[in-house]
């Protein structure tokens, strides 16, 4: 089987590195010279709980020549649709794509260039950091959760989610894989921006009562506007799940943090709170918060990324 890794930061390196050791022909795709060259040299670096170097066959999207069998959508929210461009050359009607982003919206972008019965939509609570170029530090245990979009393809959402467990990545097919999309983009939402606005690790900001109360109002607005577009959320059951996220994960600094604060790099934000006030307008319920939240990520892209 043939797998590309459409998008190899730190996660597509994770999976790209455990699906290889699981004996899968894997290819990763990515942009970034520096990364690419460095792999091709010394191979992939990981460092975290399993140090070793793994060899992987890195190269650009469009370098890329023989169909898939699987695509592992990895990139950020925002390179997907230019990823998905460049990666039509390697897509047949028997390659099936599977898209592991953080946030809200990636269906209706995967759409417009993927077969609906190709698609499988997904989530995971495996985490992984870049180190630099060519380095990935991995750490903890995490899973997935996948199905195809299409009910009818139920059958090769379970053989996708046999391979990832073949890797040790311990997948579940989901019946219904939505609310556990929503419930990530919830814990995204509360901790990735208030953690990159305060400057802070998600402990630092769960223990204050003005912040806590933040949390509590944010998982408001996404639950309200996730039942209005029809998704089963629960509010006391995400609510405790982000308060169980935010005890495991204490003394971290959320992705957004490390991104924006720590490299000066655009965020997710507009498919994670932004997401949320955009569909919120759509049925006409305030996300106050969230639109907040929004613009003040922005504002601080700016300050940071584009400074006068
Ligand atoms: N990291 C995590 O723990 C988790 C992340 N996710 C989600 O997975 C998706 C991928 O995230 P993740 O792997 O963390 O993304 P990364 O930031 O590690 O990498 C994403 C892309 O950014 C570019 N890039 C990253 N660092 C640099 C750099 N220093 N210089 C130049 N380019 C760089 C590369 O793209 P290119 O060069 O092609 O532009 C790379 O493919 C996101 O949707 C994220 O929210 C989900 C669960 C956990
Ligand atoms: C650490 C965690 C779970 C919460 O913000 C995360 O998903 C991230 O950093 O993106």
């Amino acid at each position: 089987m043939l797998i590309y890794i459409a998008g190899s930061g730190a996660m597509g390196c994770r999976f790209g590195a455990q699906l290889h050791e699981a004996g899968q022909e894997v290819i990763l795709l990515d942009n970034w010279d520096d990364h690419i060259n460095t792999i091709k040299e010394n191979g992939l670096k990981i460092s975290g709980d399993d140090e070793r170097i793994v060899p992987m066959t890195i190269m650009k999207p469009q370098e890329a020549n023989r169909v898939g069998d699987l695509i592992i959508l990895f990139t950020k929210a925002m390179q997907l649709p230019a990823m998905l461009e460049s990666i039509q050359g390697i897509m047949d009607s028997h390659t099936k794509v599977l898209c592991l982003l953080n946030g809200l919206g990636h269906e209706e972008v995967i759409k417009q260039y993927v077969p609906e019965r190709s698609i499988i939509m997904g989530v995971t609570v495996w985490t992984a950091q870049l180190v630099g170029p060519g380095h990935v530090k991995l750490a903890s245990t995490g899973s997935i959760n996948i199905q195809s979009i299409d009910a009818n393809e139920a059958e090769m959402g379970h053989k996708v989610a046999e391979i990832l467990n073949e890797a040790k990545l311990n997948a579940i097919y989901d019946q219904d894989v939505i609310p556990s999309i929503w419930r990530k983009a919830c814990v995204n939402g509360t901790m990735n921006s208030l953690c990159a606005l305060l400057d802070c690790t998600i402990g630092q900001l769960f223990a204050t009562e003005p912040g806590l109360q933040l949390v509590h109002e944010i998982i408001h607005e996404f639950v309200q506007v996730g039942q209005a577009e029809g998704v089963k959320l629960d509010e006391e059951a995400v609510t405790d799940y982000v308060m169980k996220t935010s005890v495991t994960a204490a003394h971290h600094y959320p992705s957004m943090h490390q991104d924006l604060v720590q490299n000066h790099r655009y965020t997710e934000i507009d498919f994670i709170n932004g997401a949320v006030a955009r569909i919120g307008d759509k049925h006409d319920i305030e996300t106050p918060r969230c639109d907040v939240i929004t613009q003040l990520i922005h504002t601080k892209e700016k300050i940071l990324i584009e400074p006068k």
